[in-house]
């Protein structure tokens, strides 16, 4: 079974993932991986940590001469800002308490309640763990399953569809980063959209306020019969919804046209079912987003999700001191004005891992040759049945 794990906090030392499950002999692409990571850090809108850090993975384990073992994979992202952080983050040596110490919590984060339910005075204790800096775990851990897809045509996509007001027109091009370094400036097809985009952002920041949106995940190749129908937690649609709303600020998960469903007839929502010798079997329509009955139908798998504003803002909400009860207003961390191209890239990476993990399970093999010859197997008698890739 395929699963992982990720620890670290956001200025400690280095952001730990261990990936287990992962068959033997498939060959890594480390830049591919990296370049997967620094999209991550990309985008118009990002604060100044972006500046210092240059995520890059470390394997530890689990790999050799970039080739996997079937071993569990750990890997390493180290935190370039812990240098500015040692004396307050140090986990082996006594720490200064004192000088970070939050407590005036901040609404939309998990500072109150995690201090309540810790038992913590200082909010840091919290707020370390709980920060998207952890995306970047995941984004490796999925950067990874990607490349286990790719060995069988599976791709997988995603982009904005909205940041704010400004609606599903926009389609960030990732592909600059690999000559543009600087990766601060929003890339739409359409450049007055960019520039109302920016602005939009200017003027947010300006406001001492904060934006969210919504990204879109696509699918291709998938095969039919990924999750099942027979138990709840087998179901792959309860998956990636699970997976994707563990993702820090995500509030909203839809699975093709979403929440319309609710707004139209039947007629107008269930894909009508084709057959012709050439095609095979195929979907008229694919507004059920490529998932019926917690399976993959083999139709593209489209996915939305609502990030909702980067709740740290330069114009702090009111709040109170988690310890004298005292009102205040919320503290001023570093922050993030607008994160939507980042997350577009985690909520990619997240759903990777969920992909590969019902493959792996559907397909089954110790190694790569063991899973290309199941696979070849089930396609040969999907073949049979009428389905043709
Ligand atoms: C890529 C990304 C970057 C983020 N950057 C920030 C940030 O700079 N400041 C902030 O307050 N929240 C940021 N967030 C959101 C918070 O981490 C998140 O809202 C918070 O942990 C509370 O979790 P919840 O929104 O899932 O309830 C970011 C989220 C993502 C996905
Ligand atoms: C570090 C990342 O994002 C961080 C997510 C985050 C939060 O509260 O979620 C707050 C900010 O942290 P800092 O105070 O260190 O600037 C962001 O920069 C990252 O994405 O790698």
């Amino acid at each position: 079974m395929l699963r992982y794990l990720t620890s670290g906090e956001s200025h400690g030392k280095s952001l730990i993932s261990i990936l287990d499950g992962v068959p033997a002999n498939i060959e890594l692409n480390i830049e591919e991986i990296n370049l997967e990571l620094k999209k991550r850090q990309s985008g118009y809108g990002r604060g100044g940590r972006m500046k210092i850090e240059q995520d890059k993975i470390n394997i530890l384990g689990g790999v050799r001469g970039k080739k996997t073992l079937g071993a569990p994979i750990s890997i390493e992202i180290v935190n370039k800002d812990y240098e500015n952080w040692t004396k307050y983050m140090n986990p082996m040596e006594d720490a200064d308490f004192e000088t970070r110490k939050v407590s005036n919590v901040r609404p939309g984060h998990a500072d109150l309640v995690g201090c309540l339910k810790y038992d913590f005075e200082d909010a840091r204790n919290v707020l370390e763990r709980s920060s998207a800096r952890e995306t970047a775990s995941r984004v490796a851990v999925g950067a990874i399953c990607k490349q286990i897809l790719k060995n069988f045509e599976i791709d997988l996509t995603s982009h904005v569809v909205q940041i704010g007001e400004h609606k599903e027109t926009n389609y960030y091009d990732f592909d600059y980063i690999k000559s543009n370094v600087d990766s601060s400036e929003v890339r739409c097809v359409d450049k007055t959209l960019e520039e109302q985009i920016i602005a939009t952002i200017d003027k947010t920041r300006a406001n001492g306020d904060t934006i969210g949106g919504v990204v879109e995940v696509r699918v291709k190749n998938v095969i039919p019969g990924l999750g099942s129908y027979t138990h709840f937690d087998k179901k792959i649609d309860g998956q990636l919804a699970m997976h994707l709303m563990g993702t820090q600020a995500i509030k909203g998960v839809e699975i093709g046209i979403g929440f319309d469903v609710a707004k139209t007839s039947g007629s107008s929502v269930m894909d009508e079912i084709s057959y012709d010798d050439e095609k095979g079997i195929r979907r008229v329509t694919n507004r059920l987003g490529g998932i019926e009955g917690g399976m993959t139908t083999g139709e593209e798998i489209i996915i939305r999700c609502a990030m909702k504003p980067i709740p740290t803002l330069y114009k702090p909400l009111n709040s109170i001191d988690v310890n004298t009860l005292k009102p205040y207003q919320a503290s001023i961390e570093r922050s993030d004005c607008c994160a939507v191209p980042a997350c577009s890239v985690v909520c990619e990476n997240v759903v990777a891992f969920v992909i590969c993990k019902y493959f792996l399970e559907k397909i089954g093999g110790d190694n790569l040759q063991d899973l290309k010859s199941n696979y070849e197997s089930y396609l040969k008698r999907l073949g049979d049945r009428g389905w043709k890739r």
